[in-house]
């Protein structure tokens, strides 16, 4: 189970600059949100306050029954994608893929079993010998993939930040994303400033604005008219 709760949920920087305004959203186990908004409406500052790289100024964010920020960032049943996916580029594939494995001393079977699964979900087990740095960069993306992957996330977290100069890679991860959230139940939470893909990929679309959500739209009840705009009939997202 991985229901994901927003209670009021407010950041504000330092800076005083008023980020996200008492935001409450419920996304349910085995969901594929997309978060959707102009620049600067507080998307990533969501994503960053539910996996702990950024701190909350009010309200709370649960993860089923349990207050996530009662859980250091590390032990969060979590995974994030980043750009830099700080793969060890001497390392060969099974390493890099392990790695998290054995940090946390798991029983060498276990490990086994979890990387080759992943890899053959992944489809690079033809290349678990292979040193990353002479992998290409889709496949470096999998290798990242496949290293979260191993960790059994309940959450995946995704800003589109990762993959925003390079369009191969980002459609190519978007594919492995959906096929992730279909084969494996994953919930699965994604910011993107293209509505199109936010449509595409979302079982459920939110639409933000100034740090405020403003809508909240089902796929399957998507209107024709909704099918293609974020914008109402009054023009406001
Ligand atoms: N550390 C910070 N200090 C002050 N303001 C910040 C900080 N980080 C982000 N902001 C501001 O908070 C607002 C929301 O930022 P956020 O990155 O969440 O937006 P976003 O919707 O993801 O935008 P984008 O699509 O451009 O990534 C922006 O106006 C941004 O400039």
């Amino acid at each position: 189970m991985a229901d994901i709760t927003l209670k009021n949920l407010g950041k504000i920087y330092p800076n005083g600059f008023v980020s996200v305004k008492d935001v409450s959203l419920k996304i349910k186990d085995k969901e594929l949100v997309t978060f959707y908004g102009p620049h600067g409406c507080g998307k990533s500052t969501i994503l960053r306050m539910i996996g702990g790289l950024e701190s909350i100024t009010s309200g709370e964010i649960w993860l089923d029954d349990e207050l996530l920020s009662n859980i250091p960032p590390r032990d969060r049943p979590l995974a994030m994608a980043f750009q830099n996916y700080k793969l060890y580029k001497e390392l060969n594939v099974h390493e890099n893929i392990a790695l998290g494995l054995k940090l946390r001393k798991l029983p060498r079977p276990e490990i086994e079993f979890r990387v080759k699964k992943a890899a053959v979900f992944l489809g690079i087990s033809e290349l678990m010998s292979k040193k990353v740095r002479k992998l290409s960069e889709i496949d470096r993306q999998r290798v990242a993939l496949g290293r979260a992957l191993v960790c059994h996330p309940k959450v995946f977290l995704i800003d589109e930040d990762f993959s925003r100069q390079n369009e191969m890679l980002r459609v190519q991860m978007l594919s492995d994303l959906r096929r992730m959230h279909e084969e494996l139940d994953m919930t699965i939470l994604y910011v993107t400033n293209n509505y199109e893909e936010a449509v595409k990929y979302g079982t459920t679309i939110v639409l933000m604005k100034d740090g405020e959500i403003t809508d909240i739209r089902d796929k399957a009840n998507l209107t024709d008219y909704q099918k293609i705009s974020p914008v109402d009939a009054d023009g406001n997202i």
